[in-house]
């Protein structure tokens, strides 16, 4: 059943053409595969022989242990997926732990798992996040990051902050092959069109669901589009989903990680800057608590210029400051509408439409301000507006 991947592109689907694209951006390094499915609703005591089968399956080396030498424990059940781990320990007392990742059920409506497969890769050979170990029918092995999860709080300490805004600086600067078209949009009207022909078995829900207007979201989402179009914001490939739960911290050695690429794509870098200010509310949702002025420059300044913050120039920081604070009310209507489509779909028990209501009421709460702080900076730069930039971030270090 398992088979090296000698070539990437038979497991993303990637045309010829786009084939020849990778080569020009660097090939992906080939990564074992296997045709296994693992069944997510298993307990965990039934799914261990088959987690040893697919680890046997993808890596020839521990083809001939026994099952005791496997080890398997939950890490986290996720709002998405089912991540476990695995310790191998072999004849030789060599031990080893690696993650198993399987997807959770209905997750490909809200997440493109060919385009997290077509990144992954890229993003693992750049230094970013697990290394990719493996991939299988439903899910991904990735190596075990030794590491805390950040909290949200721990996201406005300067220094963390620092590291994250250095790192995230990085992480734009990455090429991941084929179109380097924002998909921010495309995302977005594609959310809305499935948020909007939706149907709960539960009554109560319905009635909720039906006293939402798509026709007024629809035409916020035109308003706010054709507003951050004028802003010539720079492209970059985006992380998108950089919550705490998807930093993890060694503070021994001081090492950052970014996990969990599922949601990244070629997006706006004051989206992804916006999106991340967005989860200083943690789980409480306390949108008082996105950075203020001064808090957001610092991580300009690290993330424009880390070896020399003082340098940035005012011209830059405002742009950046002007973008974010724009996309910010993007990353509101993204998440309202992810979770409306979640309500139907997740069998998380986690209620969801009041998620909706209360990233759209944010929406609406911020967008007078957010509105007029980008038409000030429009009528005092209009040029801004000239053309499009696409690719990386303006200033290379
Ligand atoms: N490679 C890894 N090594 C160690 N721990 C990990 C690794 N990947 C993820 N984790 C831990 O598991 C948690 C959940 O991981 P992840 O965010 O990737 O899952 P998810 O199902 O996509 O969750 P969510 O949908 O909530 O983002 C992380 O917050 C982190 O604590």
């Amino acid at each position: 059943m398992g088979e090296e991947v000698k070539n990437y592109d038979a497991l993303t689907g990637m045309e010829d053409e786009r084939a020849a694209e990778v080569k020009a951006e660097g090939t992906a390094p080939s990564i074992p595969s296997s045709s296994m499915a693992i069944d997510i609703s298993l307990p965990l005591d039934q799914m261990k022989p088959r987690i040893v089968d697919l680890c046997k399956d993808l890596f020839k080396r521990w083809s001939f242990l026994d099952e005791s030498c496997f080890s398997i424990e939950t890490v986290s059940g996720g709002i998405t997926n089912l991540l476990l781990k695995v310790s191998v320990r072999d004849d030789r007392g060599n031990s080893d732990s690696l993650t198993v990742r399987l997807y959770g059920p209905n997750t490909d409506m809200v997440i493109d798992r060919k385009r997290e497969l077509q990144a992954l890769p890229h993003l693992s050979a750049a230094g970013f996040g697990a290394k990719l170990l493996g991939i299988f029918g439903n899910g991904m092995v990735q190596s075990f990051i030794d590491a805390r999860t950040l909290s949200p709080s721990d996201m406005s300490n300067p220094k963390i902050a620092f590291k994250i805004a250095r790192q995230l600086r990085q992480f734009h600067k990455v090429a991941i092959p084929g179109s380097k078209e924002p998909q921010l949009w495309n995302d977005i009207f594609k959310f809305l069109d499935k948020a909007a022909a939706l149907k709960f078995e539960e009554s109560a829900k319905q009635v909720t669901y039906e006293s939402i207007s798509f026709q007024e979201i629809q035409a916020e989402i035109n308003e706010l589009k054709d507003l951050t179009d004028l802003l010539n914001a720079p492209v970059v490939f985006a992380h998108n989903d950089l919550l705490s739960g998807n930093l993890m911290l060694n503070d021994k050695e001081g090492k950052l990680y970014f996990i969990d690429f599922e949601y990244g794509s070629y997006s706006y870098r004051g989206y992804d800057i916006a999106n991340h200010f967005n989860e200083y509310a943690g789980f409480d949702c306390d949108y008082s608590l996105y950075p203020d002025k001064d808090a957001q420059y610092r991580f300009f300044r690290s993330y424009l210029e880390s070896d020399n913050p003082h340098e940035v120039s005012n011209k830059d920081l405002e742009a950046l400051y002007v973008e974010t604070n724009t996309f910010r009310l993007a990353s509101h209507i993204y998440w309202a509408l992810w979770a409306l489509i979640q309500a139907t779909v997740s069998p998380i028990d986690f209620d969801y439409i009041a998620y909706f209501l209360l990233r759209f009421q944010e929406y609406k709460k911020q967008k007078e301000g957010c509105f007029s702080l980008a038409q000030k900076h429009l009528s005092r730069s209009p040029s801004c507006n000239s053309s499009r930039r696409h690719g990386r971030p303006p200033s290379e270090d």
